[in-house]
């Protein structure tokens, strides 16, 4: 009896799991988006133990250079392939930097109950050490397992299985670099997957998003809250055409009184006002707390950190303009 392997395709984006360094002592500096997909997937040759693989280069880039065009053109990818009969799971190969951004915009806009599974690495291939093989070997393997079906977007990085919506890199230079406030999903070891919870958030077949009708995404941009704050950023980004901006706050995503008045001014104008937290490891923000958003028609991002929460009103502004529609998606996402 012959039972077949899943098919599984690597999208290949870039990053530093693609890079290469000038020795094997360079951990730390090197090239990210050297090494292209058939390299790649030659160099991990156990690869074809767990799956029938494939690969095709979407781009080669640094993730710190994703823009609104490379997600919508990679959504859209993986949407096609989804629906494809000889395609049982994706992976995405994706630097690091803003990996979290994309794993939780295929995770709102795909509708799919496949495996879908992005992955990076903190060293590149020709470190000394290096975790990229191991990492892509067991995004393989789950994207290949029917035990990830339905749960969303995920991303394997040093055998842990996160979420794609709750998962953020939280230290630089060590592998152990992607955390999720509410814990790992599960872990992958030796090319079997073991699960502890699943998420209960809205995604892929259950969300009201849809690459497939999404063509271009409202820009959403970010401001920082610290000491000695000032608007000038707030209204520079709202000049230059930002439909909402995220208010990367100070704990509760407080904001500075010197702040305030333009903020209200902003929102007056059209512009929404998401209040996030910069603080690292969970935000918690709540409506009303710190705030009165009710008066000011502002919305909490929750616990979505800020640069999710730009990917969120980005495409909460796709359905509705309308404050209370958006904080309705943000507690539902
Ligand atoms: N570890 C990495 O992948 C970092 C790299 N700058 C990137 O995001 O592409």
């Amino acid at each position: 009896q012959t039972t077949k392997k899943a098919q599984v395709v690597i999208l290949a984006t870039g990053g530093t799991i693609a890079g290469a360094g000038a020795s094997a002592a360079n951990s730390a500096t090197y090239q990210a988006a050297k090494v292209p997909v058939d390299k790649l997937l030659a160099s991990v040759p156990e690869l074809g133990n767990v799956a029938d693989v494939r690969g095709e280069q979407v781009f080669q880039i640094a993730s710190e250079s994703f823009t609104n065009a490379h997600l919508l053109q990679l959504a859209k990818r993986v949407s096609a392939l989804s629906k494809q009969k000889d395609v049982d799971g994706i992976v995405i190969t994706h630097g690091t930097d803003t990996l979290e951004e994309t794993a939780f915009f295929l995770n709102l806009t795909v509708h799919t109950t496949k495996p879908i599974v992005v992955v990076g690495s903190m060293r590149p291939g020709t470190a000394l050490s290096a975790d990229g093989a191991l990492n892509l070997y067991n995004a393989v393997a789950t994207a290949a397992s029917p035990t990830a079906a339905g749960k969303g977007v995920l991303v394997t990085m040093n055998d842990e299985i996160n979420s794609g919506r709750d998962v953020a890199k939280s230290v630089n230079v060590r592998p152990d670099a992607f955390k999720s406030a509410w814990g790992d999903l599960g872990m992958v070891v030796e090319g079997q997957t073991y699960w502890f919870r699943a998420p209960v958030k809205r995604h892929t077949v259950n969300s009201e998003f849809d690459i497939d009708q999404i063509d271009s995404l409202p820009q959403v941009d970010i401001a920082y809250g610290y000491g000695n704050t000032s608007p000038v950023a707030y209204q520079a980004f709202a000049a230059a055409g930002a439909k909402a901006l995220i208010h990367a706050g100070t704990g509760n995503g407080s904001v500075s009184k010197d702040v305030v008045p333009a903020l209200r001014e902003l929102r007056a104008k059209g512009v929404h006002i998401v209040r996030s937290s910069r603080v690292m490891g969970g935000g918690f923000v709540l409506r009303n707390a710190e705030q009165p958003d009710d008066q000011y028609d502002w919305v909490v991002a929750h616990d979505l950190n800020p640069q999710k929460a730009r990917i969120l009103a980005s495409l909460a502004l796709t359905k509705s303009n309308d404050a209370k529609v958006i904080q309705r998606i943000f507690m539902e996402y």
